[in-house]
């Protein structure tokens, strides 16, 4: 997955320079990040509403263009595909090191004890009572 994603990254920087006229990616370099965001969160939204709806081909047909739109913005904010993959390995070696320590080692924070609001102690003594009559 990770090579055809690199591949179409490669695709989008070579196109982003081509005629807007016949190019995509040019047509949203052209535009700016702003409209290669609201590409993205478009395409999103469509796979959203396909797999609500039980479409598992629509879902495979909109993530395709989700993930080009999502190479497009990376693209232009400098983001290269190795750089997610980098942060992916991280979390992955993270989570690895999680699971292999031993469940004693896991200390969980205690709750906090509820703080209860003390009343001053007062000293009754009968004999500094007055007595009514
Ligand atoms: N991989 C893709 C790719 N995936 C999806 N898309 C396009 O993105 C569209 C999704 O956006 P929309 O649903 O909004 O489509 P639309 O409504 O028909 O189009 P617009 O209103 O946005 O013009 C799809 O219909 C595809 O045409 C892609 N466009 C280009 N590429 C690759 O990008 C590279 C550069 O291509 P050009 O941009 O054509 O130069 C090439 O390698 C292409 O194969």
């Amino acid at each position: 997955m990770s090579d055809s994603l690199e591949r179409l990254y490669l695709a989008v920087i070579a196109a982003k320079d081509l005629d807007p006229a016949v190019s995509r990616t040019a047509r949203l370099f052209q535009r700016g990040p702003a409209k290669m965001a609201k590409k993205l969160a478009e395409e999103a939204i469509e796979v959203v509403i396909d797999a609500v709806n039980g479409k598992p081909d629509a879902v495979i047909r909109e993530s395709a263009d989700l993930l080009y739109n999502l190479t497009v913005l990376w693209a232009s904010c400098g983001v290269q595909p190795e750089d997610v993959w980098r942060e992916m390995e991280r979390r992955e070696h993270m989570l690895g090191i999680a699971e292999k320590l031993p469940k004693s080692a896991v200390k969980m924070p205690r709750p906090p004890t509820p703080r209860v609001a003390r009343r001053p102690i007062v000293a009754l003594e009968s004999r500094n009572l007055r007595k009514r009559h």
